[in-house]
């Protein structure tokens, strides 16, 4: 029976997809796959058991990524699952960047008890005014799931719009708008653009992208949106061109202590992915994911490993490898296989950066003995048998 963790609550159309050979438990040291949202996983001991984690979500940021690549721990997100719900919160974020929303609306609520508040609302709305986003310039930073949807959205609310992602991929350069305009460098993104909204993944090399050299570049008065990490600014950076009014209003999904709080910024608790919907897709999509790798050992979606479809366990058994990317794995492994005798009707290797991972398809249960002489070869990182 494979034990699932939740570190996180994890939808029911998700979670009812396990079968009875899935037992949910609430030791995390105990389970062979884990579901997970953002709850952080940096210090959490890794126990040798786990053979997968599912992030139900986009970001991985919470997840020490080559920790378990190292212990062939393979980690899944579920691309695009919620991008939906984050494009229509960044379609708020455009309109509250606009209208002063929040200040119209507590001052109604202050006034509530005044009994002529229908005439005064007349005389004070002037304090509530704004601008329209039609015919104005949308950066759009990170073209994925989410940006392409942002992009084109904005397009057809009437901004003009400016996209840039180096790394854009195929299918996600599909599915945008042949109106958003390609950028080639960020810097025309910073100068041109009214708005800016940035949905790039937090990296390394994306951590504080948007800080005082950026803002040198952009109109005062621009308005930025950040539905991706709060890492992607640098907050004192930030604070200070909110100060000058070189930033008129920024919109983000991720309060800090710095940030919460400061004049004109809008901070709303991590809400992008908080509808009943992409609840519901991420946690089907993950759960999916577990039970196809732990079922027949297939690989997709994995932000640390290869993509591999075996198809269906239909053999006496299946070997999995989770191994370094190096040369003459496939040789030793094969000739583990034929040491014992063993015959190896189907297998398919695949690697992504420095690790690989292989399928063997055995035409007889494989025994303790060849496990061991798999799991002893220098770079093997974990052995698994489906049977
Ligand atoms: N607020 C929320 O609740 C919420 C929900 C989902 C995702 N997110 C965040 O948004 C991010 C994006 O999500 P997604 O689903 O669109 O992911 P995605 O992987 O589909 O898209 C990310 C895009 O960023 C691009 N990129 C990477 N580095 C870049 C750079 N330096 N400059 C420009 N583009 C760059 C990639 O090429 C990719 O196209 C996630 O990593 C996550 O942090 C937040
Ligand atoms: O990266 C993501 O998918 C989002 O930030 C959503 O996070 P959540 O699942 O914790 O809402």
């Amino acid at each position: 029976m494979a034990k699932i963790n939740c570190l996180n609550p994890i939808a029911a159309c998700g979670m009812d997809l396990f079968n009875d050979t899935y037992e949910v438990v609430d030791d995390f040291a105990a389970a062979d796959a884990v579901l997970v949202r953002s709850a952080a996983m940096h210090d959490l001991e890794l126990s040798d058991n786990l053979l997968a984690i599912a992030r139900a979500g986009a970001g991985v940021n919470n997840i020490p990524l080559d920790k378990c690549a190292e212990k062939g721990i393979v980690v899944f997100n579920t691309p695009g699952a919620n991008a939906n719900g984050v494009k229509e919160l960044v379609i708020a974020g455009l309109l509250l960047a606009s209208r002063d929303l929040m200040g119209g609306y507590n001052w109604v609520k202050e006034n509530a008890s005044d009994e002529n508040i229908a005439k005064t609302v007349e005389k004070q709305k002037k304090h509530y005014a704004g601008c329209e986003i039609m015919g104005k310039k949308l950066g759009v930073i990170g073209l994925g799931a989410i940006g392409a949807k942002v992009a084109n959205i904005g397009f057809r609310l009437g901004m003009e719009v400016y996209g840039y992602d180096p790394y854009v991929s195929v299918d996600a350069a599909w599915r945008l708008s042949s109106h958003v305009k390609h950028i080639k460098n960020v810097e025309d993104i910073y100068k041109e653009c009214d708005y800016i909204t940035v949905h790039v993944p937090a990296l390394d090399s994306t951590k504080g992208m948007i800080n005082k050299d950026a803002f040198a570049m952009m109109k005062d008065g621009v308005k930025i949106l950040n539905f991706a990490r709060d890492i992607l600014v640098n907050d004192d950076d930030m604070i200070e061109a909110l100060a000058s009014g070189k930033v008129a209003k920024y919109v983000t999904d991720f309060p800090n202590a710095k940030i919460a709080g400061v004049d004109n910024v809008i901070t709303l608790p991590h809400l992008g992915a908080s509808t009943e919907e992409s609840e519901d897709n991420c946690a089907v999509m993950a759960v999916k994911e577990i039970v196809d790798f732990i079922e027949n050992g297939n690989i997709k979606n994995s932000v640390n490993y290869p993509a591999c479809d075996a198809g269906k366990c239909s053999e006496a058994a299946r070997v999995c490898v989770c191994h370094k990317n190096i040369p003459n794995m496939i040789t030793q492994f094969t000739g583990a296989f034929a040491s014992k005798g063993i015959n190896v009707s189907d297998m398919v290797s695949k690697s992504k950066g420095d690790y690989a991972y292989s399928v063997f398809d055995i035409s007889e249960k494989a025994d303790e003995d060849t496990v061991k002489s798999i799991s002893s070869i220098d770079g093997v990182l974990k052995v698994r048998v489906i049977q």
